[in-house]
């Protein structure tokens, strides 16, 4: 199923088929119509699939109850995902946000998986509070503050490709969306299969960062050392090994 363009290859773990075996397997279901409306259900529906059949690549429920802990404290009126999958993770969020009116805009590259992601929205009936975009992190980063669709971001989950961490983090510093005060950035997998670059930019004070960029390779970006960050890497036993989500204040 993945070996189109623009879709990142089919690997043992992901991309094989199993994502829309997911939604058959759900939908076949004797308490399907329970799921419908009812987000906890299908969240669990897609762990008992991960734990009894293939597993997923969902940031999963040992690392998730810290993220909802943070949108339930802070609030978000509009949260970002880098890299949505198959929506287990925008269905916490959602749920979540829904609390308070809040809202998800989660960002996926792969069109297949998105539809799944999409499917399972509707379904826990949280249309109104997740929308899917299908794109590239960066390209749709650019035209979501073009467009004046965001203008600073309040909390940003960052879960999709962990070499495009830090590209991503010096396009949201170059954009001018990080609001000191206000931003929260979340990042997953910093421990496994880790995100080095992107912990030491965001762990390195303004002077350090302003040695650093000379020696890095930026691209086209324009990253800001200016900004001042403090991040907390908090540790956990997953499913596939010990790994990590850095959670990140703009000061
Ligand atoms: C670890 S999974 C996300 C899991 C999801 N956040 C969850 O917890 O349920 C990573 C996802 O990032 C997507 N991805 C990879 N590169 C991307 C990019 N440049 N822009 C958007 N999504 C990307 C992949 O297709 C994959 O579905």
């Amino acid at each position: 199923m993945s070996n189109r363009p623009h879709a990142p290859p089919a690997t043992k773990w992901c991309l094989d088929g199993r994502e829309t075996d997911l939604l058959h397997w759900i939908h076949a279901r004797a308490d399907i119509k329970q799921l419908r409306g009812n987000p906890q259900k299908v969240i669990a529906a897609i762990d008992e699939y991960h734990n009894t059949h293939n597993q997923l690549i969902n940031v999963g429920n040992k690392k998730g109850p810290t993220i909802i802990d943070l949108i339930t404290e802070r609030k978000p009126s509009l949260m970002i995902e880098l890299g949505g999958y198959v929506g287990y993770s925008a269905l916490l969020f959602g749920d979540a946000l829904k609390a308070h009116g809040g809202k998800l805009l989660s960002i996926e590259l792969n069109p297949e998986v998105a539809a799944v992601a999409g499917h399972l929205v509707n379904l826990a009936g949280l249309r109104d509070h997740v929308e899917i975009i299908v794109g590239a992190s960066t390209e749709v980063l650019q035209d979501l503050v073009r467009e004046k669709e965001v203008s600073e971001v309040e909390m940003i989950f960052i879960d999709h490709w962990q070499k495009l961490y830090c590209q991503d983090l010096w396009l949201l510093e170059e954009l001018n969306v990080l609001v000191p005060g206000k931003t929260m950035l979340i990042a997953d997998n910093v421990i496994m299969p880790g995100a080095p670059d992107y912990l030491q930019w965001i762990q390195a004070s303004p002077a350090e960062k302003k040695t650093l960029v000379e020696t890095l390779d930026v691209g086209s970006r324009c990253p800001n050392p200016d900004l001042k960050y403090e991040t907390i890497v908090r540790e956990f036993d997953t499913d596939f090994g010990k790994d990590g989500l850095a959670i990140t204040k703009v000061v």
